[in-house]
């Protein structure tokens, strides 16, 4: 059994993501099966009610490894002494609703929520950001924190990852675990480029590249980048809400590979920018190197490195920094 208890904070703790994702951590699914954990959960004052019931829910699953359950609408209180923090709490797009009415609505939280970082947690804490637009809020998180490592910082792109690991499986008639080496490049919106150039699938014992496993490179070039881009806007529009099983299910992904070693993507300089990376035993990490890249795939991360270059710049705007 470890010892120390690990602080975790999720933050939007009331809303729908939050309330498929806080089974999971607490039953040991992120952090390890014998990590005790204290669990923090913040949302604003209004939802305070409801967070109670979530709460009560929590002391009713009668979890082992969950020590204690801090519900607050005090930032002082949530980011205190941190090991880890899931930042989801945000406004999600509605249908009709444009990127930058939400970077105006969200970016102001990320702000406030990074700097109480900086004052009251670890400077060693692991940040998740997953409300939206969330590579551009965690860079705001992240430089309003100048105290903590900038590797410390990460955005939720793994749902994009699940999404063409997903694809290419059902197009293959094999499970998600034959398809590897998918790849998400850039922002979490619909200029992402989902590359499956060093995608290796499983077929019946044999590994095939995914154009050789597939054998239809015009689907892979069109519909299949189309369909993951477009993926969280098709669940809107179904469900009339927000993805919330499935994002709950990658932050999970997410964070246990950083916690347990495996892999997954990462940042370039001011920008929050998915990449492919390797993660070692001491919980650092390094893009993973020389990849080669045509011009099809060159022109798809250009165009999502620019748009996160002008949110970047409209959020600073908004920021008034
Ligand atoms: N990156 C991804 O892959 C991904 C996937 C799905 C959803 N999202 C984003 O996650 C966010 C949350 O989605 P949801 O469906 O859970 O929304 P939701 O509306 O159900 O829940 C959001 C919660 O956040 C709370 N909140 C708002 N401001 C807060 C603040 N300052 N501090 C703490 N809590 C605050 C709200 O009161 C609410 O309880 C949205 O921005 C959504 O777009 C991201
Ligand atoms: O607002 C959107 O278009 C996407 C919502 C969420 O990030 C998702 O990917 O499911």
């Amino acid at each position: 059994m470890c010892s120390e208890q690990l602080r975790v904070l999720v933050t939007g703790a009331a809303g729908q993501i939050a309330y498929s994702l806080l089974f999971s951590i607490a039953k040991g699914d992120v952090f390890g099966k014998d990590q005790p954990i204290i669990l923090l959960l913040l949302d604003i004052t209004a939802m305070l009610p409801v967070l109670e019931g979530v709460v009560m829910e929590l002391q009713d699953c009668a979890l082992p490894l969950l020590r204690d359950i801090i519900a607050t609408d005090m930032e002082e209180v949530a980011f205190k002494d941190l090991d880890a923090a899931i930042l989801v709490g945000s406004m999600p797009r509605k249908e009709g609703m444009e990127r930058k009415d939400l970077l105006k609505a969200n970016v102001a939280i990320f702000k406030s929520q990074g700097s109480a970082l900086e004052k009251f947690s670890k400077k060693t804490v692991k940040v998740l950001v997953v409300g939206n637009p969330a590579n551009t809020n965690c860079l705001v998180a992240a430089k309003s924190a100048p105290s903590i490592p900038k590797a410390n910082f990460s955005c939720l792109t793994r749902l994009d990852h699940n999404r063409a690991r997903s694809q290419v499986a059902m197009r293959c008639g094999v499970p998600a675990t034959h398809v590897k080496n998918v790849i998400i490049w850039g922002n979490h919106s619909s200029t992402q480029y989902p590359d499956v150039h060093h995608c290796m699938v499983n077929m019946s014992g044999s590994e095939l590249t995914c154009f050789d496993a597939i054998k239809d490179e015009a689907w892979l070039k069109g519909e299949f980048i189309a369909t993951v881009q477009q993926r969280g806007a098709a669940v809107i529009k179904a469900r009339k809400l927000s993805s919330a099983m499935s994002a709950a299910k990658a932050i999970c992904d997410h964070m246990r590979d950083i916690w347990t070693v495996n892999y997954h993507y990462w940042v370039p300089d001011d920008l929050i920018y998915s990449f492919p990376v390797q993660i070692h035993k001491d919980k650092s990490w390094k893009i993973v190197d020389g990849l080669g890249i045509n011009s099809f795939s060159q022109t798809k991360m250009d165009a999502t490195a620019a748009e996160l270059m002008e949110e970047r710049d409209t959020a600073l705007a908004f920021l008034g920094v």
